[in-house]
């Protein structure tokens, strides 16, 4: 039977009665406003993965040398021979950890506080983040949907209705009544914006989109314009296929995704809109394999997923390379376990998601993987030097009796087996299970801040960008080897008490899968 916490609606006494709460810190609850500073564009001193990456356009230059101090490889190395986990925790927090179990636990409560606090602040004297509202709506509804909570009737309505005043476009004026607004939203302006009044923008509209999904309700979906939403999503195609944020702005592969994923989940993706889509985004895979942000840029883990994901939900993947794509992603996953979002640079929590999903899509598309890595090696005949130096026979090589020259074939093959290392290890069952429990101890222990929240890592405050996508990737590598849709993971899969389990997500979307299945039926019956 499936494990769930479900439909317990904030405000009401928590039927387990089981959370252990930490002393508090000191930080607490005057520091909501803070943490918000730490995620606005403006103030964050570090602008690794503030939000800056979703609203505005990122050229990723070379990566600079960071000046985080990290544990070197051979004191992690030491310290895990040794099963000093706690020592780990003691050198990257600078302080002495609490037990074992209370490390490894999902702080439910106080992830729930946290997150709900912040709900109080998208009224219209909120100016930090202020062009990024949807976002905290989702950041926080799709957060407390993982956790298997909900809001109280009357707070979701507040935030349909908010909503419903993003989607009216830059020609009206903010706080304006409901039915000016639906007067507005009749005419051609399709899209949601940062906030009431403002001009409507791809990354807004899919976080508005999937906040309205995941609050679920008649009156939430049906808030949405999907009429003028298709002639918004016309309005932002460019010519080579791809899309551009909005009216006048940057085209790249996070604009492709988030209108792709809001048009399919919506059911009004159609060709027009996909027309040589698929071309832009291979244009945008680099000699590394992962997805750059445009053509001719670096590959990123956030670019990666949007690319890939793209290319699924357009029916294209196959055309992406994906043995050396995998190889890429998994070798974003550092030392200490968490992902980094390119070569070079630190881990961060929020990578859990953007490239712990890139690995879970690619997971499905394994039919495609190894026939990929079977046709780029069609006609190579193995010689018996190949075969022993890589341990590998033809058969389990997939390869054909060919006519290639031995040199030719033994290069075929050295290629071929340098990706069988990389890429079988990553989807053989028990090594996975690994490396995604090793994952979860990096968000447990690095990212979760027991008073409430996740961040980037140790020394970073906590924000809700960090939330949502630490327990986004939490949730995916809860899940990872379900199996079936639906089915509850293995215990070992789970890192932790069974009941850190969080409700499954769809990886392409990133909305909980319940919400998801809803919507669907809801939009297919339209
Ligand atoms: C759906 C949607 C809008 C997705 C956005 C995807 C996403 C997170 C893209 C990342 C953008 C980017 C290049 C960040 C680099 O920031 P950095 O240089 O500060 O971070 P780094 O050091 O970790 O690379
Ligand atoms: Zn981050």
């Amino acid at each position: 039977m499936r494990f769930r916490f479900r439909h317990r609606r904030i405000g009401r006494p928590n039927p387990k009665g089981n959370r252990r709460i930490p002393a508090s810190s000191g930080e607490e609850a005057s520091s909501v406003a803070a943490d918000h500073s730490s995620t606005s564009p403006s103030s964050c001193p570090a602008r690794s993965c503030s939000t800056s990456a979703l609203m505005e356009s990122s050229h990723p230059s070379p990566s600079p040398p960071s000046e985080q101090p990290r544990l070197t490889v051979t004191q992690i190395e030491q310290l895990r021979v040794e099963a000093k986990v706690f020592e780990i925790y003691r050198v990257l927090n600078g302080v002495d950890p609490p037990t074992m179990s209370l490390m490894l636990e999902l702080w439910r409560d106080k992830h729930i506080e946290f997150l709900t606090k912040g709900l109080g602040n998208l009224g219209p004297s909120y100016n930090v983040l202020d062009a990024n509202r949807p976002w905290l709506c989702y950041w926080i509804m799709h957060s407390i949907a993982l956790l298997g909570e909900s809001l109280d009737l009357e707070l979701e309505e507040n935030v349909v209705e908010f909503l419903f005043r993003c989607q009216i476009t830059a020609n009206l004026v903010p706080n304006m009544s409901e039915s000016d607004a639906v007067a507005i939203s009749q005419d051609k302006n399709g899209g949601y914006g940062g906030g009431p009044g403002q001009m409507p923008h791809l990354a807004t509209t899919y976080a508005a989109v999937n906040t309205l999904i995941t609050l679920g309700s008649e009156k939430a979906l049906l808030s949405i314009d999907r009429e003028n939403l298709h002639k918004f999503f016309l309005r932002m195609k460019d010519s080579s296929g791809a899309f551009r944020m909005h009216d006048g702005g940057e085209i790249d592969v996070r604009a492709c995704y988030t209108a792709i994923s809001v048009a399919s989940i919506l059911n009004i993706l159609d060709d027009e809109l996909v027309k040589g889509l698929g071309n832009y985004i291979l244009s945008c895979q680099t000699y590394e394999g992962g997805i750059a942000g445009e053509p001719s840029s670096e590959a990123h883990g956030g670019y990666t997923f949007c690319g890939l994901a793209t290319m699924i939900l357009i029916n294209e993947a196959d055309r992406l390379d994906l043995p050396s794509l995998i190889d890429w992603v998994a070798f974003r996953q550092g030392v200490e376990c968490g992902f980094q979002g390119r070569a070079n640079k630190l881990v961060d929590g929020c990578y859990s998601f953007w490239q712990g999903g890139s690995l879970a899509l690619a997971q499905r598309l394994l039919p495609i993987v190894r026939q990929q890595l079977q046709l780029s090696l069609i006609g190579v005949q193995p010689s018996v030097e190949c075969k022993t130096n890589n341990g590998f026979t033809a058969e389990e090589a997939g390869l054909d009796n060919g006519k290639l020259c031995k040199d030719e074939a033994h290069s075929k093959i050295v290629v071929f087996s340098i990706k069988l290392y990389t890429i079988l290890p990553v989807f053989a069952f028990p090594y996975t299970i690994a490396l995604s429990v090793a994952l979860q101890q990096y968000i447990l222990l690095c990212s979760q801040v027991l008073e409430g929240g996740f961040k980037d890592k140790p020394g970073k405050h906590r924000d809700f960008y960090h939330s949502c996508y630490c327990l986004s990737g939490l949730s995916l590598s809860q899940h990872s080897w379900s199996g079936d849709a639906g089915a509850a993971p293995l215990p070992g899969a789970v890192l932790g008490p069974y009941t850190n389990l969080l409700e499954p997500v769809h990886p392409l979307f990133n909305v909980v899968l319940d919400k998801y299945y809803k919507s669907h039926e809801f939009f297919s019956a339209l």
